[in-house]
């Protein structure tokens, strides 16, 4: 995918692109097969449909671009193009609304952000990336090691502190994260930070203690600061597919988010799972990740999005 697109376009959509390509593969190859030698009948609009589901976009994103490509053109042939043209235009249409920049508010200050998701969604790695973006603008940043269940996640952010120069406020393993959550607060106000992003564990293996955990951070933040936390972020992993659906669900309900993060659209090639979101939840969505590195973790437009994965450049 990336070595076609031309020169000229800037790196984040060679990056998009490239990091869709898995994700449009698999779309545009079954579509090419499907269209090339058959009319648009009832049988092929049907495997259109099957083709677009197992391509995680959800039964009702699927339904709305097998009426698209349906419309008119019954019995007759269309071209491979045209189909993904027509993906494109449908799923730009549902990400379009929910498409929204992550702009803390600087009238905040500090301006909290909590960070939830599950074990291995890339939460740590997302802040890292953000205090690496807000950084290089001349915010300052302060950290809270919150997920104090695992001593690596408190070990990484301070790695991402040290890199990018954001102080981090740590405990040790095991430590109440609601009181690193207070602590880090009030030494970014003591230091005159622009931005507290708050890490947290994600144990979904037990519901009732994430709540619980999740609920007293917040408690203990607003008593601080009773307009805080400003956004409620969840980061997900586009590799886990449907799962992610779930995930948003349990998160939507206990932690009150605001946006959404959608990392390692690069690793996958479920990357539709996030228009199924969209079309479901209709929550915000702010950034995605399609890569390790800082430059990696990238504001979401709707219309790139909704052209790479249709595989169109
Ligand atoms: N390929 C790829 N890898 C990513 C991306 N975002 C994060 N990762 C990797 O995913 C792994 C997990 O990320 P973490 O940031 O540790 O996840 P976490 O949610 O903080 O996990 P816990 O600390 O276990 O709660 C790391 O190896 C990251 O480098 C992405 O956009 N693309």
């Amino acid at each position: 995918m990336s070595e076609t697109s031309p020169p000229e376009k800037p790196g984040f959509w060679r990056r998009l692109t490239s990091g869709l390509a898995r994700t449009a593969t698999s779309l545009t190859q079954g579509i090419t097969d499907l269209v090339t030698k058959r009319k648009l009948d009832a049988e092929t609009l049907e495997e259109l449909e099957d083709l677009l589901i197992r391509a995680d976009l959800g039964t009702a994103t699927a339904a709305r671009i097998v009426e698209a490509v349906g419309k008119g053109r019954h019995d007759k042939m269309i071209a491979p193009d045209e189909v993904k043209g027509l993906i494109a235009s449908e799923v730009e249409e549902i990400l379009g609304p929910v498409a929204k920049p992550f702009v803390p508010d600087a009238g905040q200050k500090p301006f909290v952000v909590l960070m939830v998701g599950v074990n291995g969604s890339g939460k740590t790695t997302t802040i890292g990336k953000l205090a690496a973006q807000w950084r290089s603008e001349g915010k300052r940043l302060t950290l809270a090691a919150g997920d104090t269940f695992r001593a690596a996640a408190i070990e990484q952010l301070k790695v991402w502190g040290a890199r990018t120069g954001a102080h981090v406020v740590a405990r040790e393993q095991g430590a109440d994260a609601a009181g690193v959550a207070h602590d880090a607060i009030t030494e970014a106000r003591a230091n005159g930070s622009d931005i507290v992003m708050i890490d947290t564990a994600g144990r979904l293996q037990n519901r009732t203690e994430l709540m619980d955990e999740l609920e007293k951070v917040v408690r203990v933040v607003k008593k601080l600061e009773p307009t805080a936390p400003h956004a409620v972020l969840l980061v997900l992993d586009a590799t886990v597919g449907q799962n992610a659906l779930n995930q948003v669900e349990v998160f939507a309900r206990t932690a009150g988010v605001t946006g959404l993060v959608m990392t390692k659209l690069d690793g996958t090639a479920r990357g539709g799972i996030l228009v199924a979101i969209a079309q479901k939840y209709r929550l915000p969505i702010h950034l995605v990740g399609v890569g390790e590195g800082a430059e990696d973790l990238q504001p979401f437009s709707a219309r790139d999005f909704s052209r790479a994965i249709a595989g169109l450049d």
